[in-house]
């Protein structure tokens, strides 16, 4: 589970990206995080996975006190969480087998065990044909799925996303969408910030608004809400 008890953020230059969040995500649930630009959702996606951490508040995350974690137990914490990024953040010099055995290697995880895992995963995202191409020879749903295999390797609780299809056509938007569904329904929490209003209002699932770093609507089976 996923808790914030009145959390704010308050960045150097001053912004107040969040004011007061309280949310409770529980595990297996499917959110989607909607607002208008500059509204702080990937601020909030953000503390989740402590690239940030709060100015006040308390974040728990399965009952961790993410403020309390000391810096080299992080690793151990976002071993817990997968993240999946709008521009997919390969490394672009490893072949897509690498990028993901990359993250089991950095929790050292024993050799054996790598070879197996990594090719279960790029087999559940359709890739086990293109395992061994560079990023660069991947069209970019492809490198989304590479992205979205080297977050869920380490079998993590939650799969936090930002904008995971705001660089895709339509289509492949789906793909990816049926593709974060299959691993919500194997019990994989899914946080996504979207702007993408046709795949919210057609999947309906819980929707969490947020604008000028406030949460106005929290709906489950929600709508999208905004005309972009
Ligand atoms: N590192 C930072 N330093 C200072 N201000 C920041 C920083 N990151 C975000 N902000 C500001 O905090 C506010 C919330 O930004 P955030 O990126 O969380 O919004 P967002 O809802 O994700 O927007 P978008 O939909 O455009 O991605 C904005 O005013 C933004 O300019």
């Amino acid at each position: 589970m996923i808790e914030m008890h009145d959390v704010w953020k308050r960045y150097p230059n001053g912004v107040e990206a969040l004011r007061g969040i309280d949310v409770k995500i529980e595990q297996g649930e499917f959110v989607y995080v909607v607002g208008p630009s500059g509204a702080g959702k990937s601020t909030f996606i953000k503390l989740m996975y402590r690239e940030e951490k709060p100015s006040s508040g308390v974040i728990l995350i399965n009952g961790v006190n993410v403020k309390r974690v000391r810096d080299w137990k992080i690793p151990y914490l976002r071993r817990n969480i997968g993240v999946v990024f709008q521009d997919y953040k390969l490394l672009p010099n490893m072949t897509a087998y690498e990028n993901v055995a990359f993250a089991m290697e950095a929790i050292e995880a024993p050799r054996r065990q790598i070879r197996r895992r990594v090719e279960e995963v790029l087999e559940l995202v359709g890739l086990e044909d293109r395992m061994h191409a560079l990023p660069s020879q991947l069209s970019g749903g492809e490198q989304q799925r590479v992205s979205i295999a080297r977050a869920i390797v380490n079998n993590p609780s939650f799969l936090i996303a930002d904008e995971p299809t705001g660089n895709l056509d339509p289509e492949t938007s789906w793909d990816i969408m049926y593709l974060l569904q299959e691993i919500n329904n194997r019990g994989t929490t899914i946080v996504m910030a979207t702007h993408n209003k046709e795949i919210v209002n057609t999947m309906r699932q819980r929707v969490i608004a947020i604008e000028q770093g406030v949460i106005v609507r929290d709906e489950l089976q929600g709508e999208y809400g905004y005309e972009d």
